[in-house]
């Protein structure tokens, strides 16, 4: 089965995007994970797959798939590549997006510079809903925010839990390039208190409106930047009484911009999307 693709990224963390609208698209999981392979297949850290909208004064829908061959709710980094892919195939010719996604609408704007915003939504607060069982913990209060212990490779590390629609568990560290991502990264991931697996983020705030910014994410390891993860680091860092909005978050691949009024009120993520190539790939029908 021939499929035409596009080689995206958004601040390093990479994506092959496919037109759903104009071809039909229905793979198993070891199909995803076939494109996904950086070996074997083209290389990515998620799929994007771009769609008709279902509901009405909705512009498209867009499904994400980690490398792993999971779908997943959200992604940060992908919405802002989606509105690259549909405006340079003039699927549409709005600057301001109305886009399904599996936890909601999210709506992306295309600014004059050449970023793109997106209202990411409220961020979900209440550990049950992220999902993290909190069952039997006992919570430490730190301003607005409440860490929860987890028990990590032997030690306690204190994190916040935040979903941007998919989960986030973020802890505060001193030096990010000296963090153990790639250890307690998975450990973190596969926790038992997080049902749905979760994105581990380690923070190093620099001064009250930067953060140095290192994600493990759920499927797909440590990427180059994390949308989601940006936005839940930044949640956190308020909440916590460590940051004030607007905050620039570096991560190894770039900068992204996350401004955020408080509870209730949704997170906006403001960064770069490129398109790097474009391809036709033969996909094995067996797996
Ligand atoms: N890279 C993304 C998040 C992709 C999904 C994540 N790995 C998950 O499983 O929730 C982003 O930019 O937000």
């Amino acid at each position: 089965m021939k499929i035409k693709f596009t080689k995206m990224h958004g601040a390093g963390n990479d994506f092959v995007v496919l037109d759903a609208v104009n071809q039909a698209i229905s793979l198993t999981p070891a199909q995803w994970q076939f494109i996904a392979d950086r070996r074997f297949g083209i290389g990515a850290d998620q799929m994007l797959v771009v769609e008709k909208a279902q509901g009405a004064g909705i512009d498209f829908r867009y499904r994400i798939y980690n490398a792993d061959g999971g779908e997943v709710e959200q992604c940060g980094n992908g919405a802002r590549a989606f509105v690259r892919f549909v405006t340079e195939k003039g699927l549409t010719d709005k600057r301001a997006i109305r886009v399904e996604t599996m936890s909601g609408v999210i709506e992306p704007r295309l600014e004059d510079d050449g970023q793109i915003t997106v209202d990411m939504g409220a961020p979900i607060l209440t550990p049950a809903d992220v999902p993290f069982d909190s069952h039997g913990l006992q919570h430490r209060s730190e301003a607005e925010d409440n860490l929860w212990p987890l028990d990590v490779a032997g030690k306690t590390t204190w994190i916040s839990v935040v979903s941007m629609g998919n989960p986030h568990a973020v802890q505060l560290v001193d030096d990010s390039e000296a963090a153990p991502v790639l250890t307690d990264g998975p450990l973190i991931e596969h926790h038992p208190r997080f049902p749905k697996r979760v994105n581990a983020g380690f923070m190093q705030v620099v001064d009250r409106h930067h953060i140095n910014l290192r994600v493990y994410e759920r499927g797909a390891g440590e990427t180059l930047a994390c949308g989601t993860g940006a936005c839940a680091a930044v949640v956190a860092g308020i909440r916590r009484g460590l940051l004030d909005s607007p905050v620039a978050v570096q991560t190894h691949g770039g900068v992204l911009n996350i401004a955020w009024a408080g509870p209730g009120e949704p997170v906006m993520m403001t960064g770069p999307a490129v398109t790097v190539f474009e391809g036709e790939i033969d996909l094995p029908d067996q797996l």
